[in-house]
């Protein structure tokens, strides 16, 4: 076994992307190395710890951790420890001490060249597949839509430009507030996606009410390939055993001298994607949750957060304790106004607290919103400005300059500041496209007299008759259920969704339908677990031996996927008008293929016939989105309190039907030239969707297929084909380790996005999958394609000719959370040497090299690289000289974009600043001081060769 010495300096062998270890600490079996460049720690077993000690020679040039370049003299050691006596490279007479743990963290390696001169060679096919997967995994990290290809998923232009926004910000925090079924959860899909992929996150926390929890599991692994873990109680117990007794005798001696009781470890850092419901949270220990290190957290359906000044609500405060201490946050809601605008506000203040700093500030900029849209629409419209316009715009926008050259930079500034524009993202069907229509039949039915209650009830129970019986008897006395009886024999062949109110119209109305009347039902609602709630979802969904109806009651009516369904019939009406927006957008949602027809039974001359009117006759809110329902609630709620406590007074319903109309003009008029112009604005671009949508179809066809079969064969994974479109991988008798991704059974794959659409039971083959993405890092951690020789066979060149052909790539050591990818993504440099040190890589590609390179013999490839080993140091030596000119170029362009992002971001900031002390000056020196962290490393980014191949030309 290895003899490992803390202080000693070790090179991780897999992940040389960390920078130099430390030993820090040794047991028995294990072996703790610190990775300082990294701000990373790894623990491997002593055995088999993929690590390679990194000393150096006399004439061997070391960087110490203050940055000075150091020529070694000599070499002592002492308790197994080196210490480098060395010079400066002009003052050989300055000698200095320079124990190893002084070592610079980052460090420049010849792998490649060790390997080729020490005669540690591969075969061609490893050179060249090395550098294929170099050049897959530089451009995906370039690619401008990396994130977006690999999900399956229809290209639908709002989505994608909205993911596209928002995945690429550091640590986004938006909400996502699409019209009912546009796609919300989706948008959150592609953002964590493009994020996880990104290695912008790693730590995801899904929060969702208790119904959606199994549809969202299901849709992130479908459509995304991300693999969450569902905590729930019982979870969290089998993660947190009772305490046993030593640890309840460690802390009662704690407790006893005063000490704090040890740390305990926390069970929800045990998984990296977590998702749970809003109950969980009411459930668990909040403080340990929100400790959890969370790069993002997901919150949907996010209008239940209910606040008011002096009242916020439980749900929202448990989010706001983990909001405030994750990274990101995104909020998705469909009606982000249902509760009212002081819960919007907060629900904003959640996501940027500098930018909203009080409610009083928010009421007033909305206020403004009519001005700033007119104004940003001018600026959006007018190829010309005027000298007005600019001048007005410059007083909002004091450090700009106003010119038509910066105009897509001075909207988004405008929007943002002054606007909703950076963190709220909405798109409605305004402004897409294809949707069906929705028709509404009224069905009115006469008031039984069992109903009758005149006034001796409240308002609940006119709107609800039904739920003062005890038991199902209401079922044979409701005309809605003789009529609900009708209507289902009438259309036997079609899935109808029964949206009702409450749990108990729901078990009645299923009970009767099924065991009274013999028809095939479903229920929904929520006293059912999640197993029984999804089995009768899929039961519902099943086209062939599933039920005709679903009878749900609220909780059917968020969040859930029915638009396989083109009836819904609507047993009550809520007195919300969101919440009967959640209930249409069951159905009225994308994938929804034919007009919707919605049916709302209800009794004349009563409240429910009230009800019904002032939804049909005062907003239309069955026929058309309705984004106004909060307010037009608020403003006519008196006459409408008025109408339902006087249902047959037929001036008071044709008063409120008339000021409903109204109301609902006058802030149709508003929020279509104000709040939704706005954010119609920043929340789509049509040119940029269709950009995107166009470069993903273009991606399609750059097929990951030939790619993963060079690969399969190297790694010895057999391959069946299936058909067309779509190939069987399975492990071969000869493969030596486990491939990503691939299970002992095989796996049906196609690279065809409509296949994949169509066929749940393929995975959708791109550059983006988890088995391509784990192939290629498998690939690129190996030695293997390092260092070759090979035999090129060309009649037009002369035997024996030699040429080198030498990788290089620019990496930046940094720790995780500064993504320093963003600026410098990996990038590849390729030379093609011939004798005399010319680089004629311009002239021959590297894949015209390819068909012309050949195995070449082993002995002979050790015996050509032995003979000519003083010539290839010196050329290649030479040569990276010039790649590191190269480089510094590039080095130079991320150092300059990442300037100009971060003073963006610190220009932004002191703008706030100056409108709003809440703005803290920490804050503003932490993103300097992230600034200057990026400059370091960009700094100490290298440039090194990856891989080298050795070619002799050996005639035809
Ligand atoms: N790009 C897409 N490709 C395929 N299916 C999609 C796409 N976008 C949305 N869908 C489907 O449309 C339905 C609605 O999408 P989603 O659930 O994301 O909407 P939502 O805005 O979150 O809805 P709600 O407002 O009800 O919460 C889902 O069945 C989803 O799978």
């Amino acid at each position: 076994m290895t003899d490992f010495i803390p202080g000693q300096r070790w090179l991780s062998e897999s992940e040389t992307e960390l920078g130099l270890g430390i030993i820090k600490e040794l047991d028995y079996r294990l072996v703790t190395v610190e990775y300082p460049a990294a701000e990373e720690e790894r623990t491997y077993a002593k055995g088999n710890a993929p690590l390679s000690r990194v000393t150096f020679d006399a004439g061997d040039t070391i960087r110490t951790a203050n940055d000075l370049e150091l020529v070694v003299a000599e070499v002592n050691e002492l308790n197994g420890l080196k210490v480098y006596m060395a010079h400066p490279v002009d003052d050989p007479e300055d000698i200095q001490p320079v124990p190893e743990i002084n070592l610079g963290h980052t460090l420049k390696l010849n792998a490649a060249l060790d390997r080729l001169l020490s005669n540690q060679l591969s075969s061609n096919r490893w050179f060249e597949l090395r550098m294929a997967a170099l050049e897959a995994h530089s451009q995906q990290q370039q690619s401008p839509i990396q994130g977006l290809r690999g999900p399956r998923i229809d290209l639908i232009g709002h989505q994608l430009y909205i993911a596209d926004q928002v995945a690429n910000r550091f640590a986004p925090r938006v909400l996502l507030a699409d019209e009912v079924g546009l796609g919300k959860t989706i948008e959150a899909g592609l953002i964590l996606h493009q994020q996880l992929l990104t290695g912008r996150a790693s730590r995801v926390l899904v929060v969702v009410p208790s119904p959606l929890v199994h549809q969202w599991f299901v849709e992130m692994v479908r459509r995304f390939n991300l693999h969450f873990s569902i905590f729930d109680r019982e979870r969290l117990n089998a993660l947190q055993p009772e305490d046993n007794i030593k640890d309840m005798l460690a802390d009662i001696i704690a407790e006893e001298k005063g000490e704090a009781p040890a740390q305990k470890d926390n069970p929800f850092l045990s998984e990296q994607l977590v998702l749970c419901s809003t109950d969980f949270l009411s459930e668990c220990d909040i403080d340990q949750l929100a400790a959890a290190d969370w790069d993002l957290m997901v919150v949907d359906e996010a209008h239940h957060l209910e606040w008011a000044p002096d009242a916020p609500s439980g749900d929202y405060q448990r989010v706001e304790a983990i909001a405030r201490q994750a990274r990101g946050l995104l909020l998705l809601t469909a009606t982000p106004e249902q509760l009212g605008l002081e819960s919007h506000y907060a629900r904003l203040r959640l996501l940027d607290p500098d930018r909203y700093p009080s409610l009083a500030a928010f009421r007033e900029e909305q206020a403004q919103y009519q001005h700033i849209a007119t104004l940003a629409g001018q600026l959006h419209d007018q190829p010309n400005w005027d000298d007005a316009l600019k001048a007005e715009t410059a007083a909002l926008l004091p450090e700009m300059t106003i010119e038509e050259s910066q105009r897509e930079a001075i909207l988004k500034e405008l929007l943002d500041r002054s606007g909703p524009g950076r963190v709220m993202f909405r798109n409605s069907r305004h402004n897409i496209a294809g949707f069906p229509a929705r028709h509404v039949h009224g069905v009115p039915l006469a008031l039984p007299a069992d109903y009758d209650y005149g006034d001796d009830e409240g308002l609940d129970s006119h709107l609800h008759p039904e739920t003062l019986y005890h038991d199902d008897r209401w079922c044979s006395l409701d005309p809605r259920v003789s009529w609900l009886e009708q209507f289902f024999k009438q259309h036997r062949h079609e899935k109808v969704l029964v949206i009702c109110a409450s749990r108990h119209t729901a078990t009645d109305l299923h009970a009767h339908c099924n065991y009274k009347l013999g028809m095939n039902v479903a229920m929904f609602h929520e006293d059912m677990d999640l197993i029984e709630r999804d089995r009768a979802a899929a039961f519902f969904a099943d086209e062939v031996d599933g039920a005709q109806a679903l009878i749900c009651s609220e909780i059917g009516s968020e969040g859930r996927n029915f638009q396989f369904a083109h009836h819904l019939v609507l047993l009550d009406l809520p007195l919300n008008p969101d919440l009967l927006e959640q209930r249409i957008g069951r159905l009225d949602r994308i994938g929804q293929t034919e007009d919707i027809q919605i049916h709302v039974p209800h009794f004349q001359q009563h409240a429910q016939g009230v009800l019904f009117a002032w939804y049909h006759q005062g907003m239309n809110a069955f026929e058309h989105t309705n984004p106004a329902g909060h307010d037009i609630y608020l403003r006519t709620r008196e006459a409408l309190e008025d109408a339902l406590a006087h249902p047959q007074d037929a001036d008071k319903l044709a008063t409120l039907v008339e000021q409903t109309r109204a109301i609902t003009g006058e802030l149709h008029t508003l929020l279509e030239t104000g709040r939704d112009r706005l954010l119609e604005l920043s929340s789509f671009n049509a040119a940029r969707a269709e950009q995107l949508r166009e470069q993903l179809d273009d991606a399609d066809w750059h097929s990951p297929l030939p790619f993963m079969q060079r690969l399969f064969d190297r790694y010895g994974v057999d391959q069946e084909e299936h058909s067309d479109t779509a190939v069987i991988p399975k492990p071969g008798p000869h493969m030596r380790d486990a491939f990503p991704g691939l299970p002992e059974e095989g796996i049906t794959m196609t690279d065809d996005r409509v296949t994949a659409l169509a066929r749940d039971d393929m995975q959708f083959l791109t550059w983006e999958h988890p088995m391509v993405t784990g192939g290629l890092e498998m690939v690129l951690g190996e030695n293997r394609g390092k260092a070759a020789v090979s035999l090129l066979k060309n009649p037009k060149i002369k035997a024996g000719t030699l040429l080198i052909e030498a990788i290089y790539t620019i990496e930046a050591v940094a720790p995780k959370h500064l993504q320093v990818d963003r600026f410098l993504p990996t990038t590849v440099i390729r030379h093609l040497l011939d004798a005399n040190g010319k680089d004629i890589s311009r002239a021959i590609s590297h894949d015209g090299l390819c068909q012309q390179c050949h195995k070449m013999d082993k002995a002979l490839s050790r015996k050509i690289v032995a003979s000519q080993k003083p010539l290839l140091e010196t050329l290649l030596k030479n040569d990276e000289a010039q790649a590191s000119q190269a480089a510094e170029a590039v080095i130079d362009d991320a150092r300059q974009a990442m300037r100009a992002e971060q003073d963006h971001e610190l220009a932004r900031l002191k703008a706030l600043q100056a409108k709003n002390p809440a703005v803290r000056d920490e804050e503003i020196a932490a993103l300097q001081a992230q600034t200057d962290a990026l400059e370091k490393v960009l700094a100490e980014a290298r440039c090194q060769l990856n891989a080298v191949r050795v070619i002799v030309a050996g005639g035809e």
